[in-house]
């Protein structure tokens, strides 16, 4: 594995998550959100992570989640790490993380210097932050849009927390972007797909690569 930490998300086959861990990746995400190409029902996301060896952490995905929803799914499906990928403000992200025991991932998505601040507030709650680009206005999903945001943003900054780079990322880009950036983790979806929500193993191989 090299000293970039790559995060694969989406994953829904058992082929999926073996390149995703023979490529070296450190994270694979799985998505509970129905809209979502991606998305897998309870029992499969259990068979997933079950075959996710040690050093591939697990991720589960949602969105605006309630109480009930997230107990389904940490029951149901041994986790690393929630990723809450809605609106949930700052509270809410505390809240949960008290409520599960588990290493919490906001979202936070970038369209320009106004939406950096949240990054701060999710810093003092979160465990760790997943910089995104923001979904357009009316997107059906609000992540894996395969969207980049200016990188310029956010280059040269530190934040309290660990924090993932994503949107729009490629094999061909990923190593550019970590240059400008200066991300030490880096999350992908699209990016790795050859269609919505089919993840493709050669491009995920060569993403880890190039992400070095
Ligand atoms: O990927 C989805 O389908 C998805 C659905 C609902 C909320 C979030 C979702 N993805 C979040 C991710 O962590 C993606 O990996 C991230 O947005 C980057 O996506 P991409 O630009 O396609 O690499």
């Amino acid at each position: 594995m090299g000293s970039v930490r790559v995060k694969v998300c989406g994953l829904r086959t058992k082929a999926d998550v073996q390149v995703a861990a023979s490529s070296g990746a450190a994270y694979c995400g799985f998505v509970f959100f129905p809209k979502s190409p991606r998305h897998l029902e309870i029992s499969a996301a259990r068979d997933l992570a079950l075959l996710a060896p040690i050093g591939l952490a697990k991720v589960a995905l949602t969105v605006d989640a309630d109480d009930a929803t997230l107990d389904a799914i940490v029951e149901g499906v041994p986790l690393d790490m929630l990723q809450l990928h809605g609106h949930e403000s700052p509270d809410r992200v505390a809240e949960v993380r008290d409520r599960y025991r588990l290493p919490v991932m906001k979202a936070v998505g970038i369209a320009d210097e106004g939406d950096l601040p949240a990054i701060l507030d999710y810093s003092l709650v979160a465990d760790q932050i997943l910089i995104d680009a923001k979904a357009p206005k009316g997107a059906a999903l609000p992540g894996g849009n395969g969207l980049a945001f200016d990188w310029r943003l956010i280059a040269g900054r530190h934040w309290l927390r660990p924090w993932m780079l994503a949107g729009g990322l490629t094999p061909d880009n990923v190593a550019e972007a970590i240059r400008r950036t200066g991300a030490k983790q880096v999350d992908v979806s699209s990016g790795v797909e050859s269609a919505p929500g089919v993840k493709d193993a050669d491009k995920i191989a060569a993403f880890v690569k190039a992400a070095g």
